[in-house]
């Protein structure tokens, strides 16, 4: 757990808890791939999770999600609070997906044109007129930075874009759900060093308003953008603390520095 001193530092300390993590474990079948997992993530914050390959990231992304749902290997032991409450308590998980938006790094594309993608979460909200459609579709894809680039094509299948336009359309897709925290695994995978700083401006400003987990494992992307910064290495939290201490040196744990200096990983 993080304590109040470096809560402040990180500018987080008067924000309430939105993600609650305490002692979390996950397996799949007999295999334990994260345990021990402890940390809060603020309101308004951007909150890193660095790490190697193997290290559990994704997998904990996939926790506070409920995918466990659809993995019958998959367990997870511990508690993942979401304002409060366990996301394994929850019953509307449909619910708690709408404001928990999570973008995978290799892109999804539902079978829909690229006005069908973002438009289909509002619709489902209960937005039906065309003209307020427009502004939601409009807004989501000018935040993912892909807006100049459809604009003209938004009739046409979502899975016929590029594999980079395709990524900033599932971030626009997340977006369209007005989602209260937003979860990015890799997001930059796919897209090329322009738009990633462009996307990256947006998350900054998103911050304003939402909650972001960012899974990364470009560590100098972390430490542009996120607050506070967890360090999971091997299935464990390592460390969790504020994003600049991280990077100059000020760490507990000496292996968080070799990391983020890239002695290895
Ligand atoms: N569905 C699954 N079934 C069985 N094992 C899995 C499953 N998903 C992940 N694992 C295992 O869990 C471990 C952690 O994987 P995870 O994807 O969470 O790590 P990661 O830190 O996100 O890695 P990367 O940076 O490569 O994406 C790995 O050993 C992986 O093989």
């Amino acid at each position: 757990m993080t304590g109040q001193p470096e809560l402040a530092q990180a500018g987080v300390a008067e924000a309430p808890v939105k993600l609650g993590v305490e002692n979390v474990a996950i397996s799949y079948d007999e295999t334990t791939v994260l345990e021990g997992v402890s940390f809060d993530v603020r309101e308004h914050e951007i909150f890193g999770i660095i790490g190697p390959a193997n290290a559990g990231k994704t997998s904990f992304l996939k926790a506070v999600n409920r995918m466990d749902m659809f993995n019958s290997s998959m367990t997870v032991d511990g508690a993942i609070r979401f304002n409060g409450v366990d996301v394994r308590r929850v019953r509307n998980v449909y619910g708690l997906r709408q404001r928990i938006g999570v973008v995978f790094p290799l892109p999804v594309g539902l079978p829909m044109t690229v006005y069908e993608n973002v438009a289909l979460s509002p619709r489902l909200r209960g937005i039906r007129r065309k003209a307020d459609l427009d502004v939601i579709v409009e807004r989501c894809l000018r935040r993912a930075a892909l807006w100049d680039e459809v604009k003209d094509r938004l009739d046409s299948l979502g899975s016929l874009l590029s594999g980079g336009q395709q990524q900033r359309l599932t971030i626009a897709r997340a977006l369209s759900q007005e989602p209260e925290l937003l979860m990015l695994d890799e997001f930059s995978i796919a897209v090329d060093p322009v738009t990633t700083m462009r996307i990256e401006d947006v998350l900054k400003e998103l911050k304003q308003e939402i909650t972001i987990v960012l899974v990364t494992n470009l560590v100098q992307q972390a430490r542009r953008l996120a607050d506070r910064t967890a360090f999971f290495l091997g299935g464990q939290c390592v460390e969790v603390g504020v994003t600049e201490d991280l990077f100059t040196g000020e760490v507990k744990d000496s292996r968080t520095r070799d990391y983020v200096e890239g002695r290895f990983g």
